[in-house]
């Protein structure tokens, strides 16, 4: 099958277009780190859709702009009237300083004019105008890639156009703490689309994070080691770092220009070292703090005055926006200031420029740079550090790099790491940049030169479009097996022929009263049998070709309470511990399972519980639950995230357990307490407590399960027992095979039953206990008929 065609979607094209006559059109490279990346997607037959970077508003105009770019791949967005306030306004001086950390700007607070609303309302027309072009140029099959914090509205759009789409959603920029992200007002319009998406990836492993923990605390919605599941629908959340397109570097420094230029640099500079800064003039890149750490090295240490010198390119950028105008002054008014104190009538000690710089003669300038100092506050990946370490030549130079850049965790191993707030520590990097030894530079360059070369742009954007396949495709194969309405005649009618049937029953929302009838007993759920369960379970469980089993999370206690009297198979604590009516519980707890976490995790509960009304929390042996859906929903929501935070940082930082985030609850439980696992170690209990001597060829499995215990469901799939099951020996680890023959399934007397959920890997669906109630009324009835 040969490779999808790919819709790249960004806000700006890789060219910035300028009229140079009625029809005729010039064109620039768009500066950033964004533009440099895709440029590396040359696997792949791309159509480029973003802005061109100049407002048209005739028709010759738009239509001559088009014919020229669509030469080059690339669609043109008009975004016309709404450009400002999208671009400049909601972009990036509302997301952009969230999601770097530096809060909504104060101008948001003091100026009546500048209003959030307006501009979000921008932002949502912007993102309609996106879809828009996407949905003219789009054709079955293609994979629809949006990147960017300015096209967040754009997989939900695309997504309730046409389910079928592929779309990927990725973020150049880190994600913040949610701490940070919740104070942005569109906060939950802006996840919920994200997630409309089949892929969301992120650069590090904590941007991936932070976005979960939004999702989860915001939306209150589960996660799951897959990613997020919202109505049902997961959304993969995954960790791509980008790389750079390292031949082209390499490559472009070999050249004779480059080497000229190199030559003439260095005569230039006069014999300094060089420090080099590459930035857009962002607030972000932390260019001020920089000159501040530089200004410090030179007061400190007097020896390297006149001997080195920091070269700054500040690529412009934004600049219809106050706050770059401001960053600008205010570095001209540092090296203006660090300049008068250091200089002399032949050098100066800092060179800033505001302008970008021809391609080769960057790769000239990081071939020759002693030391690349990159200071940023908050930097979603800065492939500037990359490209610097793929064109260091003979002397390797020295990467300082900020620890708040995504670099910083892919080149941290090859770097001076900083923290670029604290001025000292940066100015001590520098002095021991410029005095490393020539080995240690070699090992360090090495590292990172090896790292470059193997995390390429190619690389990067295969893994994701790789995910991103692999992820619809399967949604696809998926697509069939949503589940159907039970076919109850057939369920009725194999129940009748088979001779050695096993029924596995959830508890809760299977057998209790319907959860909308349910009554509040503030201290829990109401796990009380379905009343008109009684009689019919009794019958069930009185026929000798029939073994029912009451898989449950609940506790032993309420297990017994519940179906003490019947003749049935209890597994508690998801099969922790699973008794016959007729005798005793028996622990399948192993020697070697560590529950020393308990106390920890209840006592953060208990603190929880008394504090949020309406809440509270069920502990068993293995595993414990607080639960808030009585709570007030947004309160609850908060704190279940900070018992979350409380928990990681403590009781079970070091623990073997698994932590679900269901609706509205926080589970923790010892690693591999699922239904499905569970089967694994009660089967073998089962089948010889009972000495069965045919095979069981009749399989129902009902139940209201979280998303981790369905694997009960894919567990007895026939495709799996066609092989010879393993099942745990009674008394031990040891798996014992059993013959296949113990389970005889073909897939027509094979019948797994979710409650009210419509995504599950169970085959069929019923709406609510009610309807358990009656199929169980008629198995009986027709069995006896
Ligand atoms: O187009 P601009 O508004 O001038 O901004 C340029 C780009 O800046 C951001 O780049 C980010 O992407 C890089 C590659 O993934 C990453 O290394 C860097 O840390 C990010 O800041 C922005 O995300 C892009 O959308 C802009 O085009
Ligand atoms: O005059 C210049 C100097 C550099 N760059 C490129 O701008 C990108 C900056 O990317 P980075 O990830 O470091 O930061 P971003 O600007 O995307 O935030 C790099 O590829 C640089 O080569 C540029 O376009 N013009």
């Amino acid at each position: 099958m040969g490779r999808p065609r790919l819709l790249v979607v960004s806000m700006s094209l890789p060219v910035t277009a300028k009229r140079v006559g009625e029809e005729s059109w010039s064109f620039t490279m768009s500066p950033g780190g964004l533009v440099s990346a895709l440029l590396g997607l040359k696997e792949f037959e791309t159509k480029w859709i973003g802005w061109p970077g100049v407002d048209v508003h005739d028709a010759v105009g738009k239509k001559t702009l088009s014919v020229a770019l669509a030469e080059k791949g690339c669609i043109p967005v008009f975004l016309e009237e709404v450009c400002d306030q999208y671009y400049n306004g909601y972009c990036n001086n509302i997301l952009w300083p969230i999601f770097h950390y530096l809060g909504t700007p104060p101008e948001y607070r003091n100026d009546a004019t500048i209003t959030y609303q307006s501009q979000y309302d921008a932002y949502k027309k912007a993102n309609q105008i996106f879809f828009d072009v996407v949905k003219e140029h789009y054709e079955d099959g293609d994979v629809v890639w949006c990147h960017d914090y300015h096209v967040m509205l754009l997989p939900q759009y695309l997504k309730e156009y046409n389910s079928k789409m592929k779309v990927g959603w990725f973020l150049h920029t880190p994600f913040p703490s949610s701490e940070m992200y919740k104070t942005l007002p569109s906060r939950s319009d802006l996840l919920r689309s994200v997630l409309a998406a089949d892929l969301v990836g992120f650069h590090t492993y904590d941007f991936a994070r932070h976005f979960v923990n939004a999702c989860m605390c915001i939306l209150g919605i589960e996660a799951t080691s897959e990613g997020v599941v919202d109505q049902g629908k997961v959304t993969q959340v995954a960790v791509f770092p980008i790389g750079i397109e390292p031949e082209r570097f390499i490559n472009t420094s070999a050249l004779s220009e480059v080497i000229q230029y190199m030559e003439k640099f260095k005569n230039d500079f006069g014999g300094r070292k060089l420090i080099l800064g590459v930035d857009r003039l962002d607030t972000i890149k932390g260019i001020p703090q920089k000159y501040q750490a530089f200004e410090k090295f030179l007061e400190e240490n007097e020896d390297w005055r006149g001997k080195v010198m920091l070269l700054q390119i500040a690529v412009p950028t934004r600049n219809g926006i106050g706050e770059y105008q401001k960053i600008k002054d205010q570095c001209h008014g540092l090296v203006g200031r660090i300049n008068g104190r250091f200089g002399s009538i032949s050098a100066v000690p800092i060179i800033h420029l505001d302008c970008s710089i021809d391609f080769n003669q960057l790769c000239a300038l990081y071939a020759i740079t002693d030391v690349l100092l990159v200071t940023s506050l908050r930097d979603g990946m800065n492939l500037v550090s990359s490209e610097f370490v793929a064109c260091q030549k003979a002397e390797k130079g020295v990467l300082i790099l900020s620890e708040f850049a995504g670099a910083g965790q892919s080149l941290g191993a090859g770097a001076l790491l900083v923290n670029p707030w604290n001025i000292k520590e940066v100015s001590t990097a520098i002095g021991e940049a410029l005095n490393m030894s020539p080995e240690e530079k070699e090992r360090k360059h090495n590292i990172n030169f090896q790292y470059v070369k193997t995390h390429s742009t190619q690389q990067w954007a295969d893994d994701f479009m790789n995910k991103l396949i692999e992820i619809t495709t399967n949604a696809e194969l998926q697509a069939g097996n949503v589940p159907h309405e039970l076919p109850e005649h057939d369920v009725i009618q194999q129940y009748s022929k088979s001779n050695n049937r096993l029924l596995v029953l959830g508890f809760y929302g299977a057998l209790t009263q319907p959860m909308k009838n349910q009554e509040r007993r503030g201290d829990g759920l109401n796990l009380e049998l379905h009343h008109q369960l009684k009689e019919r379970l009794k019958a069930l469980c009185s026929d000798p070709k029939t073994t029912v089993v009451v898989l449950s999370r609940s506790e032993k206690s309420v297990l017994d309470k519940n179906f003490g009297e019947y003749n049935m198979w209890l597994a508690a604590e998801n099969g922790m511990f699973l008794r016959h009516t007729s005798g005793e519980w028996v622990t399948k707890i192993t020697e070697h399972m560590n529950l020393e976490w308990i106390d920890g995790v209840k006592h953060v509960f208990k603190y929880f519980t008394e504090r949020t009304p309406g809440s509270y929390f069920e502990t068993s042996e293995a595993s414990l639950v607080w639960n808030y859906e009585h709570a007030d929903a947004e309160f609850g929501k908060a704190q279940a995230r900070d018992i979350l935070q409380h928990l990681w940082a403590g009781p079970i930082s070091n623990a073997s357990v698994d932590v679900v985030r269901g609706g509205q609850s926080v589970e923790v439980h010892a690693v591999g307490l699922t239904k499905g696992s569970a089967m694994e170690r009660i089967l073998g209990d089962i089948v010889r407590n009972k000495s069965m001597t045919t095979p069981i060829d009749y399989l129902l499995c009902i139940g209201c399960f979280l998303g981790k215990d369905e694997d009960v469901y894919t567990f007895f799939e026939p495709e799996v027992t066609k092989k010879t099951k393993s099942v745990p020996s009674s008394g031990g680890d040891s798996p014992k095979k059993v013959s296949s023959t113990i389970i005889d399934l073909k897939g027509e007397n094979y019948f797994s039953v979710a409650i009210g959920q419509t995504y599950t890997k169970a085959r069929y669906f019923l709406d609510s206990s009610d309807d358990v109630v009656q199929l169980i009324h008629k198995l009986c009835t027709n069995n006896n008929a």
